[in-house]
């Protein structure tokens, strides 16, 4: 019988830098020019494989636009992991991005998961932000980092594999037992963290 995991993740950062077209492209694999602003947040999910179970990912895009700031610890609290996305062409986005970390560490689940997506990749003639810039940051924070393009399918993938991996690994210990619900022949029961199973990454 398979066992599915489940691991809840929030997408936050500035308008426009590109969050739903990250979940776009990784649950649907398409990408929409014309995509609208998210109104509140939205929820997808997808269930991936991994050896004999299944990982399914609850994710929750939230709205970038000031005027939803507020709603926000609805979706991050209680998520294993945060994907905070800046826009690479906007120094403005990596400063919204650092204000969000600040906010997740004072009231974000003690051991979250962060993952730094650098987006629009695509663009890197108009760059503003160096990786370099981005990278020595995530290390400050301990956070992974990855330059994305919802547009171009780059990196999307190895992001979430990351995130992935990142939780397994960490096990989450003492959130592990809430956040990770193991539902065998349909039944919902916890696992203790040292019985996680790591996925091999590639990539
Ligand atoms: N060139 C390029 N454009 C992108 C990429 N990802 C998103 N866009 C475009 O950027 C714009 C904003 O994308 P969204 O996915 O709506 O951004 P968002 O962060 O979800 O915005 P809010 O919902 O307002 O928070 C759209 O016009 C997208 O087509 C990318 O990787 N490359």
């Amino acid at each position: 019988m398979m066992a599915i995991r489940e691991l809840k993740v929030c997408l936050l950062g500035d308008t426009g830098v590109g969050k739903s077209s990250i979940v776009c492209r990784f649950v649907q694999d398409h990408f929409d020019h014309n995509i609208s602003p998210t109104i509140g947040a939205s929820f997808m999910t997808k269930t991936v494989p991994c050896g004999n179970e299944l990982h399914k990912f609850l994710i929750w895009d939230t709205a970038g636009q000031e005027r939803f700031h507020s709603l926000a610890p609805m979706y991050y609290r209680g998520s294993a992991a945060a994907v905070i996305v800046y826009d690479i062409t906007k120094q403005d986005s990596f400063h919204t991005l650092k204000k969000w970390v600040k906010e997740l560490k004072e009231h974000g689940p003690e051991n979250i998961v962060m993952a730094i997506a650098g987006n629009k990749c695509d663009l890197s003639d108009i760059r503003e932000v160096p990786l370099k810039d981005a990278k020595e940051y995530a290390e400050s924070i301990g956070a992974v980092v990855v330059e994305t393009s919802a547009k171009n399918a780059i990196n999307i993938e190895e992001l979430f594999q990351g995130i992935r991996q990142n939780c397994l690994e960490n096990g989450l210990r003492k959130l592990c037992t809430a956040l990770w619900r193991t539902q065998i022949g349909g039944s919902s029961s916890c696992r203790n963290p040292s019985s996680l199973h790591v996925c091999p990454v590639s990539g």
